[in-house]
């Protein structure tokens, strides 16, 4: 039996592949590459082409024997999603759909799929937990909204057993220096302070400093990516033991400002990071932090690499050793 991992050649579905083959998993991997790398996929067959390719899709699950699918194949970016609303229904909400077609026709009951704390929107409080409202403040958000709702009806209808894992701000690289973040174009605040530090970014913008928070910058819950990848495993153990589907905040708890990321990174590049203050970004509320308790809880993880000095650090070896991504 094998693991279908859509998005699987992308940044964290990249990190879960490794993860399962570590443990002896059959992995079968789906990725159109759009953000993907070949070089990325460290093990597993990799079977390049599009979800909402139907015919595609169903040789996918005729060729393999797949006992459940890590569905982390979407767009992502915050920023474009508010100038391109259309992109982000179509890849991920019609792509989705396609997907759980293909399961039900293949029979194939688990999902562990990618949400994200963008479905909270502005949150009614901090720490923010699965059960606060949910009110997206931006396209992506609510595409993953819809996404979220949409595999839930899938479990009414037809069994289709899911837990969600709604993740905050992912960060750093493999232990082994083998992958990491690489996305084109960066829009991820981590990655692209450390390309200043790399010297091929004169300044990092930090967008707005008038929001509520002691600094005036936005607020999120940085999570090691290794990490993240890890509950992916506990999530589908927790669906092959035949448990109720359910959601899961993926953070650490711990709330850093953008300030804060640029402090933290100058002082383990030792590059002075020049900054510039520019105005908001549609769509980002103020502070996202986490309470993953019910994760800790339910599922038994524990995040290892919680302080942000680590994951910057993680993220900087990697970018160190690969200043050009997975180019060559
Ligand atoms: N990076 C974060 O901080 C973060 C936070 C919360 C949630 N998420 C979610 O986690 C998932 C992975 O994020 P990431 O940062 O690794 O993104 P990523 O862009 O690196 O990975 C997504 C992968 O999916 C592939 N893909 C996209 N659409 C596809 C399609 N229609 N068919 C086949 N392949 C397709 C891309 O080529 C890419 O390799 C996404 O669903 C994202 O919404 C990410
Ligand atoms: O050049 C930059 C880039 C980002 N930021 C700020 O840094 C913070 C983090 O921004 P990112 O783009 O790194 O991450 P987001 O919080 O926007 O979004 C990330 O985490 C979300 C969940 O919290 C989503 O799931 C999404 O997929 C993922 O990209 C935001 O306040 C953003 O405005 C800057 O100031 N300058």
């Amino acid at each position: 039996m094998a693991v279908l991992v859509t998005g699987g050649a992308g940044y964290i579905g990249s990190h879960a592949v490794a993860a399962l083959l570590e443990r002896g998993e059959q992995v079968v991997i789906v990725d159109n590459l759009y953000q993907g790398h070949r070089d990325a996929v460290l093990g597993g067959k990799l079977y390049e082409g599009d979800l909402r390719d139907a015919d595609f899709l169903a040789t996918v699950f005729r060729e393999n024997d797949i006992d459940g699918v890590i569905h982390f194949a979407a767009n992502s970016l915050v920023g474009e999603s508010m100038k391109d609303p259309g992109k982000y229904y179509h890849n991920n909400v019609y792509g989705t759909l396609c997907l759980l077609e293909q399961m039900q026709k293949a029979g194939v009951s688990r999902i562990v799929f990618s949400s994200t704390a963008a479905t909270y929107g502005e949150p009614e409080k901090v720490p923010i937990d699965e059960y606060d409202r949910t009110v997206p403040t931006n396209a992506y958000g609510e595409t993953k909204l819809a996404m979220e709702k949409m595999i839930r009806w899938f479990d009414v209808a037809h069994g289709i057993k899911f837990v969600s894992l709604r993740y905050f701000n992912a960060a750093g690289a493999h232990v082994s220096g083998r992958i990491g973040e690489d996305h084109n174009p960066e829009s991820h605040l981590v990655p692209l302070v450390l390309q200043v530090a790399l010297g091929q970014r004169e300044h990092i913008s930090v967008f707005g400093d008038d929001y509520p928070t002691e600094d005036g910058t936005c607020i999120r819950d940085y999570i090691h990516v290794s990490d993240l990848a890890d509950a992916h495993i506990l999530a589908l153990e927790r669906l092959r033991k035949g448990e109720e589907s359910a959601i899961y905040n993926l953070g650490s708890g711990n709330g850093y400002s953008v300030k804060q990321v640029i402090d933290v990174s100058r002082q383990v590049t030792g590059h002075a990071i020049p900054a510039k203050i520019e105005p908001r970004r549609a769509g980002d509320p103020a502070v996202l932090i986490a309470s993953s308790e019910r994760a800790r809880r339910e599922l038994g993880w524990t995040p290892s690499r919680y302080k942000l000095e680590d994951i910057v650090s993680s993220s900087w070896e990697w970018h160190r050793a690969h200043p050009n991504g997975y180019e060559k």
